[in-house]
């Protein structure tokens, strides 16, 4: 698939004015390209609805989700310990750009699906303690686009940007520790969004092969 490895490292912004770096790459797919990347994604990736138990209740979400990984992770939620799946050619193909991109290797990759713009993400950091502190989390969309926020922890600032299809936006430094994100619902949005976010997850001994996935929220 086409993809744009050549990148003007000049044309990257970063959005937070302090506290941390969140880097928009802007389109790094051709749209063409990101088209046949999100059908591949939807039919290829074993989508599952998010669960946990909060406050004693059994919640699903809308939202499905999918964690790809090197063959060794596991993550543990709401008591149960699941393995990430094997990476798929297309994940392979997109790790690999991204680490093009970004300079960092990536281990992992949790998915996002939001059917239309009824789903969401509430606010929230990736500051599990299974990812490597102050560690790169890189974000590539595909289909609608979705506006994304941060806030600041204590100043409650908020920075927003929109992000489209084939985009990439790369979190770094203190910014899951300053910073709050979320995805807000766009009632007029009828078309699905996905998400990849590759992570870098900590070694950890085999018996306690586990990480958290993101807080169970809106959506
Ligand atoms: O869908 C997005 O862009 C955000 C996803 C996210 O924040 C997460 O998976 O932790
Ligand atoms: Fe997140």
């Amino acid at each position: 698939m086409t993809t744009r490895n050549l990148f003007a490292t000049e044309s990257v912004i970063n959005l937070l004015p302090f506290d941390g770096q969140a880097d928009y790459y802007g389109n790094v797919i051709e749209p063409a390209a990101a088209r046949r990347f999100l059908e591949k994604l939807m039919a290829g990736i074993e989508w599952r609805n998010d669960e946990a138990v909060i406050f004693g209740r059994h919640i699903i979400t809308k939202r499905k989700v999918a964690w790809y990984g090197d063959s060794d992770y596991g993550y543990k939620y709401s008591g149960v310990v699941r393995q990430a799946l094997p990476w798929t050619p297309e994940l392979m193909e997109l790790k690999g750009l991204t680490e093009g991109l970004t300079g960092v290797q990536y281990n992992s990759c949790l998915l996002n699906l939001y059917h239309d713009g009824d789903e969401g993400m509430a606010w929230h950091s990736d500051d599990e303690k299974e990812l490597q502190p102050d560690g790169a989390i890189a974000s590539l969309s595909f289909g609608a686009g979705r506006r994304f926020l941060f806030r600041h922890k204590e100043s409650k600032q908020i920075v927003e940007v929109m992000l489209a299809a084939g985009s990439l936006l790369v979190m770094r430094g203190a910014t899951q520790d300053r910073w709050l994100h979320s995805l807000p619902k766009m009632k007029k949005v009828r078309l699905p969004r996905i998400n990849l976010t590759f992570r870098t997850m900590m070694r950890r001994e085999p018996e306690d092969r586990t990480i958290a996935t993101p807080r169970l929220t809106a959506g």
